[in-house]
């Protein structure tokens, strides 16, 4: 459903993203590499929030539209982005941030004067409660803790019904106990909805729990593209030049880099 053929980015002519090929089908797919292999510039190219400087994203087989087109907003909109610092409008509350995601399904007049129809404002509920925050919908967002902020932009990506979600490190800000909430949520939503996840992860335990399929970058190149369970020491320390980043305190203890998990049942899309 997502490709990039050659995609080359380039800012001020340093290369961040070379000669990428890649297809992103269903599934959960983690995109891993060292800090400034290009992680957040591919997922950034693929939502056309930085231009490709030669190649292309394609979404279903169509080219991505120009900055400012409406076939590119129609086109973000099967894309929901989940962000590291959540990003979601503070002083608004969790309900509004939800439907902040229904602002193309809603009618900009309306919206712009702030009338929500009702259908919409119990859509946004029904959203929030399946991430487990309706007692919380009316709180505002910089009341909320970091796990439940990044839940309501989960809730609000959801709230798009994009066909992916992106999410760019998603649990990067979080302590581990709310990391494992957010991946789970983002499991269930893959599994019982559908929609693809593709998430820049950082710990390699996270992705082998999670991740079907694994696409790593080093130095803005695609540098191995397979199952979780076969990253082998030789090739993360490789990718990292060193050992991999340690799991922060209090997290599950490390299985072995060979250790193929209970999560990764399914075959990469
Ligand atoms: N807007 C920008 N302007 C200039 N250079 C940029 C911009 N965005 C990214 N870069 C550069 O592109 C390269 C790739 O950055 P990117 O943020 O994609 O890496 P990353 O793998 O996501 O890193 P991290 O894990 O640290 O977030 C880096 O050298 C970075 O400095």
């Amino acid at each position: 459903m997502i490709e990039t053929r050659a995609l080359h980015v380039a800012f001020r002519g340093q290369s961040a993203l070379h000669d990428v090929n890649l297809q992103l089908g269903p599934g959960f797919t983690a995109i891993i590499g060292p800090s400034g292999a290009g992680k957040s510039t591919l997922m950034r190219a693929i939502n056309g929030l930085v231009p490709a400087t030669s190649g292309q994203v394609l979404l279903g087989g169509e080219g991505l539209g120009r900055p400012g087109s409406g076939l590119l907003r129609r086109q973000q909109r099967q894309l929901g982005m989940v962000f590291q610092q959540f990003n979601l409008v503070r002083r608004l509350s969790a309900l509004d941030n939800v439907l902040l995601g229904r602002l193309g399904a809603v009618n900009p007049v309306l919206g712009a004067l702030g009338i929500v129809p009702r259908a919409e404002r119990a859509y946004a509920l029904h959203l929030l409660e399946r991430v487990g925050l309706a007692d919380h919908a009316w709180k505002r967002a910089d009341q909320l803790s970091g796990g439940q902020q990044q839940r309501v932009g989960v809730a609000r990506a959801l709230a798009q019904q994009p066909r992916v979600i992106l999410a760019d490190e998603p649990i990067s800000s979080l302590d581990p106990r709310s990391a494992s909430e957010v991946m789970e949520l983002l499991r269930d939503i893959q599994e019982r909805d559908g929609i693809a996840i593709v998430a820049n992860l950082h710990f390699l335990y996270t992705v082998r729990e999670y991740a079907a399929r694994v696409v790593a970058l080093k130095a803005g190149q695609l540098v191995f593209d397979g199952h979780p369970g076969q990253l082998d020491r030789a090739l993360v320390h490789e990718l990292y030049d060193h050992d991999p980043p340690a799991a922060p305190e209090g997290s599950p203890p490390q299985p072995p880099l060979n250790f193929v998990p209970a999560g990764s049942r399914r075959p990469p899309a």
